[in-house]
C-alpha cells in the first residue's frame, strides 16, 4: 500500500516521499491524528546533532510521540477508529536481562528509522497500547515522555534505600513536571520538592511542597533521593547540586540527554555513598504501566492538562516549519500537533 512520509534530509528541510509498504499478518495501519515534538527531534531539526550522526540517521521521518487511529488491522486485534498510542521503541530480539529499550538491535522511531511524520504509520498489536476515553488527545499524544518518566522512577526503585521521605527534582520544564507529578500520584505520603530555573515555570508546580529556583537554595535544605530532568549542559550544574544536597547514600536518576560530556565530582558520589542510575526510552510495559496509573489517578490525569503547552492544526510542511520554530521559541508545555498532513 502506498504511503506519504515526511522525513529530514538535513536540519530545517523537509521532502515528502512515496513509499509501497509491505503488509503481513500482524501489520496495523494507524492513521496518526496527534503528534508531540520532543527535544531529541528539535536536535535533529536544528542540526545540533554532531554531523556524523546526522549523515548516519538522516534522512528520517520525525517523530515519537504520538496517538492515532487503527484504520486497517490484518492481526484482528483493534476496532477500526480504535485510539491507540504508538509505541516507537521496535524490538527485535527477545532478552530476559535487558530492558527492550536498551537492546542495541531495537529500532526506535524517529532515532535512525522513520517516526511518525507519516501519512499512515505501519506498525504491529505489540506496539499499539489503546488510550483511555477519559484521556484527551493532546495529552494522549505526549504518553511518551509520560513513559519515559515511569521507567526512569520504576528504574530508581529498583536501587534506592527505604527513605522515601523527600523526592527533589531538577528541571522545571517537561519532564521535571511529569516526573513530580507521577511521584506525587505513586508515593502520596512523600514530600517533593522542585528545583529550576523559572519562577513563572515553578508556578505550575503548585502541588509540590517546596519550590526552589537554584541560585537560591537553602543551605540546610536536603532530599532522600533526587531525578535530573534538566538536559544539556545544565545537566553538569544539576548533578553537582544533587550530590550537594542529598542525603548519603541516596540515589540519583539521571534522565537529561546532554550532547557533550559532562563533568561529574565523583569524589562526593564515592565519599557519600551515591547510586547513580541513567534510564533512556521505554518499552512497552511502560506504556501499560502510564495507561494504568492514568485509569487510577482522574486528578494527576487532569493535573498532565496544564502541560499542553501549544497546539495548532498541520496540514503542509510550512506548518510543520512554523510549528517547530514556535515550539523553539516556547516557554511552557509540550508543542502537540493536530496530524492532517
Ligand atoms: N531519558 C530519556 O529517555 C528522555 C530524555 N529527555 C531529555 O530530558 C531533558 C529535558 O527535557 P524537557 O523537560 O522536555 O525539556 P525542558 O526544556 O522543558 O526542561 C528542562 C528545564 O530545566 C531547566 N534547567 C536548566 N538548567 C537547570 C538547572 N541547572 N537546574 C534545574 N533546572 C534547570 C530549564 O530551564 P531553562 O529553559 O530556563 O533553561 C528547563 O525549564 C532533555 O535533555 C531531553 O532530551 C527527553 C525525553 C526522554
Ligand atoms: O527522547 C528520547 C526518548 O523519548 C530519547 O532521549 C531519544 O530517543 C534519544 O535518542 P537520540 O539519540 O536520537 O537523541
Ligand atoms: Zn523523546
Amino acid at each position: 500500500m502506498l504511503n506519504k512520509v515526511f522525513r529530514l534530509v538535513s536540519p530545517r528541510q523537509f521532502e515528502a516521499v512515496t513509499i509501497d509498504e509491505e503488509i503481513k499478518e500482524e501489520t496495523v495501519i494507524v492513521r496518526p491524528t496527534y503528534l508531540s515534538i520532543c527535544h531529541a527531534d528539535q536536535r535533529y531539526y536544528t542540526g545540533s546533532r554532531d554531523k556524523a550522526v546526522l549523515r548516519k540517521k538522516l534522512p528520517m521521518s520525525l517523530i515519537h510521540e504520538g496517538v492515532g487511529v487503527v484504520v486497517k488491522d490484518y492481526s484482528g486485534t483493534f476496532e477500526k477508529g480504535q485510539r491507540v498510542i504508538i509505541v516507537p521503541n521496535t524490538p527485535t530480539e527477545k532478552n530476559e536481562t535487558i530492558q527492550e529499550n536498551y537492546l542495541p538491535t531495537s529500532k526506535f522511531r524517529s532515532s535512525g528509522f522513520d517516526g511518525f511524520m507519516q501519512e499512515y504509520v505501519f506498525s504491529t498489536k505489540d506496539r499499539l497500547v489503546p488510550v483511555l476515553d477519559e484521556v484527551p488527545a493532546n495529552v494522549a499524544a505526549y504518553t511518551e515522555l509520560i513513559s519515559v518518566a515511569m521507567h526512569g522512577i520504576n528504574r530508581l526503585e529498583r536501587v534506592m534505600n527505604n527513605d522515601r521521605e523527600i523526592f527533589g527534582i531538577w528541571g522545571d520544564g517537561n519532564l521535571g513536571y511529569i516526573t513530580a507529578n507521577l511521584l506525587n500520584g505513586l508515593y502520596p505520603e512523600s514530600k517533593l520538592y522542585i528545583f529550576g530555573k523559572n519562577e513563572e515555570k515553578l508556578n505550575f508546580f503548585s502541588f509540590a511542597d517546596e519550590v526552589f529556583t537554584v541560585d537560591d537554595i537553602p543551605s540546610d535544605i536536603r532530599v532522600s533521593q533526587a531525578f535530573e530532568c534538566v538536559g544539556g549542559i545544565g545537566s553538569q550544574y544539576a548533578i553537582d547540586q544533587i550530590i550537594d544536597t542529598i542525603r548519603p547514600q541516596g540515589a540519583i536518576g539521571i534522565m537529561g540527554v546532554s550532547e557533550h560530556p559532562i563533568e561529574m565530582r565523583t569524589r562526593m558520589v564515592l565519599e557519600k555513598g551515591l547510586t547513580i542510575s541513567g534510564s533512556s526510552r521505554s518499552g512497552v510495559t511502560d506504556f501499560e504501566n502510564t495507561v494504568q496509573f492514568l485509569a487510577t489517578h482522574p486528578l494527576h490525569r487532569k493535573r498532565f492538562e496544564n502541560l499542553v503547552g501549544i497546539e495548532k492544526t498541520i496540514r503542509t510542511v510550512d506548518d510543520v516549519h512554523s510549528f517547530f520554530e514556535e515550539d523553539l521559541a516556547n516557554d511552557w508545555g509540550k508543542a502537540v500537533m493536530k496530524w492532517e498532513m
